[in-house]
């Protein structure tokens, strides 16, 4: 695939479940070989959509491309996509290893011994190869349905919330297998509740809101254009660096005394320019800066925000347009 074409490409996407709209007029571009991670509140329609990815089900209007192609109205995965929504499908009487042959199988692959090892040793589970999947915990069997969908060499995975029930270890394993997936020059997208998970994997961020985008581009934009945070500043003279700040333009702080982990702290509110002149300050009067980080991370300040703002905006639009909200179909 040449680079400049998009992994995924959506117009207008719509998709609706009886009364309800889960996807509204979404627009869509993925830039190939990046990990894309999809965000928003419950129900906002991010398993609706990677189901579409999936050809799990066909959007009711607008058009869809997946890895240049346009997607037709059929239930099957486009060519190169692979990946899962709700948990993996798994059989729960066979080994992790049986199940990976089996799918293969099913699939009409033909995965050798070697490979269905490889992608194990991937995720993680070359332990528990021969252990039955109906053992299994809930992150095992998400690190085996994205083993499962690694058999199959994509261009484009889809994986919906693939770090719950991870433990760090396991985290560690799929984290650093997608990145790897990546610099491969596959195309991830998934979705998460988990802001911390977002920014430390994906370079691309959507926010969906009630089944509209809200933003969509790279994380570095979202977190730049956030508004003033709260940053916790540990440092040698919490007193000193106390009156520092409320000296400093553009800074305010915040409230009296807090703790982090059993050390006075000091949490000011500002914008990013603001607290590196806040740190200069503290430097030039001999105060020490041991540790400056926002309070809440700038992607889920930003992601807190815009969603606030586009449930209060859609409220308003509702109550002025109809004044019928009020049996909540939605
Ligand atoms: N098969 C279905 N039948 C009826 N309604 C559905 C169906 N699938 C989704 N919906 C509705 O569509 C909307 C979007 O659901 P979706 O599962 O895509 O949201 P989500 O962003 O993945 O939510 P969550 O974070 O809770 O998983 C919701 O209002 C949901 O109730």
């Amino acid at each position: 695939m040449e680079e400049t074409q998009p992994a995924v490409r959506a117009r207008g996407l719509t998709k609706c479940f009886g009364d309800v709209v889960a996807l509204d007029d979404v627009g869509l571009e993925l830039v190939p070989g990046r990990i894309h991670g999809l965000a928003g509140p419950n129900g906002a329609g991010k398993t609706t959509l990677l189901g579409l990815l999936l050809g799990l089900a066909v959007a009711d209007g607008g058009e869809l491309e997946v890895l240049g192609r346009p997607v037709g109205r059929a239930l099957a995965a486009p060519d190169g996509v692979a990946g899962f929504v709700d948990g993996p499908g798994l059989y729960p009487s066979l080994t992790a290893r049986k199940n990976l042959s089996a799918l293969a199988a099913l699939r009409g692959q033909d995965a050798g011994a070697r490979r269905i090892d490889e992608v194990l040793a991937e995720v993680g589970l070359t332990d528990v190869a021969d252990d039955r999947v109906r053992g299994f915990s809930l992150g095992m069997r998400q690190r085996l349905g994205l083993a499962a969908a690694l058999l199959t060499d994509p261009r484009l995975l889809v994986l919906d919330e693939p770090s719950n029930g991870l433990d760090p270890a396991g985290k560690q394993h799929v984290h650093g297998a997608l990145r790897r997936l990546a610099d491969d020059g596959v195309t991830v997208v998934l979705s998460s509740h988990r802001m911390d998970d977002l920014e430390a994997l994906c370079s691309e961020v959507t926010i969906l809101a009630t089944g509209r985008v809200c933003f969509s581009g790279p994380l570095g934009g979202l977190a730049a254009g956030a508004r003033e945070l709260d940053h916790r500043l540990l440092t040698s003279d919490p007193e000193a660096a106390r009156r520092v700040a409320a000296a400093t333009a553009g800074v305010r702080v915040v409230d009296g005394a807090a703790v982090w982990r059993g050390t006075e702290a000091l949490v000011v509110r500002a914008s990013g320019v603001a607290v590196e002149q806040l740190v200069a300050a503290l430097v030039r009067e001999g105060v020490r800066v041991r540790e400056v980080a926002p309070v809440v991370s700038p992607l889920e300040a930003a992601y807190l925000a815009l969603t606030e703002e586009h449930l209060t905006d859609e409220h308003l639009t509702d109550e002025h347009l109809t004044g019928k909200q009020q049996e909540g179909g939605r």
